[in-house]
């Protein structure tokens, strides 16, 4: 719980990923009070957020203890000029894609940082984030610990070049379930149902596996197996499904693509870096 979690903390970002985990920190016990969201445009503050909201760190007072960076890394640059003087002396949590604490520590002239990878499962407390923080104090890590549990289940990484490969699996793959879902759906519809039949039977579907493959105990090949009859029906959709290997290339390439996407956002965060270093 953060019921007795002590700020100030500041939520640089309040978009999708920001705002979810602002929403479980609340549900946590987090009190307001404690939180400033620098935001310009903030697409998904908590309705009923008590805290300070603020444009700019130029317009937030004081200094926070604890600083979250939910902006897109695209905007790193920007946000790192107007931020990295007022946070000495606290704690940087990163949740960005790609950027690594290396190039985060040249950019804010400073140690202590956390790297996060969260999913949008978090905003139900259904997440999972991956967590890294080489050489933090054990009372950093435990905050970060603290903060990340309330939206999910959590997994320090040992190595940093692993969040590639983590970002495009779990950050990404809620989408790409969301979108199998939408893909099931049209299938349904074209095999003859309705839109509405079909979106209720897929959505049903995917929520009701994925809980009995959570929950039973079964590896997902052997629940497979207890759905798959000798000349059946699945099998026949199993043979088009795994045809030449054809879900599992797909899947490969999804996740190389995105973790190769990854790698691209951490290059870009590395020139800006260096750009800045060579001012
Ligand atoms: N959406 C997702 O599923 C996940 C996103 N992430 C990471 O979280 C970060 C945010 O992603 P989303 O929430 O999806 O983006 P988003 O676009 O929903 O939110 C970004 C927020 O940053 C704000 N912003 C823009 N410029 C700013 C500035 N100069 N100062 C302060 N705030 C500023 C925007 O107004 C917006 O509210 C990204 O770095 C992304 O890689 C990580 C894991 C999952
Ligand atoms: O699409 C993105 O770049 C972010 C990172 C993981 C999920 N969303």
């Amino acid at each position: 719980m953060l019921n007795g979690f002590q700020g100030p903390l500041w939520l640089v970002g309040c978009g999708a990923m920001g705002g979810a985990l602002l929403s479980r920190w609340r549900a946590a016990g987090l009190r307001d009070d404690q939180v400033t969201v620098i935001d310009p445009a903030p697409k998904a503050v908590p309705a009923g957020f008590a805290g300070i909201l603020v444009d700019s760190p130029d317009a937030a007072s004081g200094t926070p203890r604890l600083v979250v960076l939910g902006v897109k890394p695209q905007m790193l640059p920007v946000v790192a000029a107007s931020l990295s003087a007022r946070i000495a002396g606290a704690l940087l949590i990163s949740m960005l894609a790609g950027v690594r604490t290396g190039t985060l520590a040249n950019l804010f002239d400073r140690a202590r940082i956390a790297r996060i990878m969260p999913n949008t499962p978090a905003s139900i407390g259904a997440g999972v984030t991956a967590l890294y923080g080489a050489g933090l104090p054990a009372a950093d890590m435990a905050m970060v610990e603290a903060l990340l549990k309330p939206a999910g289940q959590t997994l320090w990484l040992e190595d940093e070049s692993r969040f590639d490969a983590v970002t495009a699996l779990s950050g990404s793959g809620p989408a790409y379930v969301f979108r199998f879902i939408e893909a099931l759906a049209g299938a349904g519809e074209a095999a003859g149902l309705d839109a509405a039949t079909a979106g209720a039977l897929a959505m049903a579907t995917v929520t009701g596996a994925a809980a009995l493959a959570a929950q039973s105990g079964e590896t997902p090949a052997a629940l497979r197996l207890a759905v798959t009859s000798p000349q059946g029906t699945t099998q026949a959709g199993l043979d088009v499904l795994d045809g030449d290997g054809a879900l599992s290339a797909l899947l490969r390439g999804t996740v190389r693509a995105a973790a190769e996407r990854s790698r691209a956002l951490a290059a870009a965060a590395d020139a800006a870096a260096d750009a800045k270093a060579a001012a």
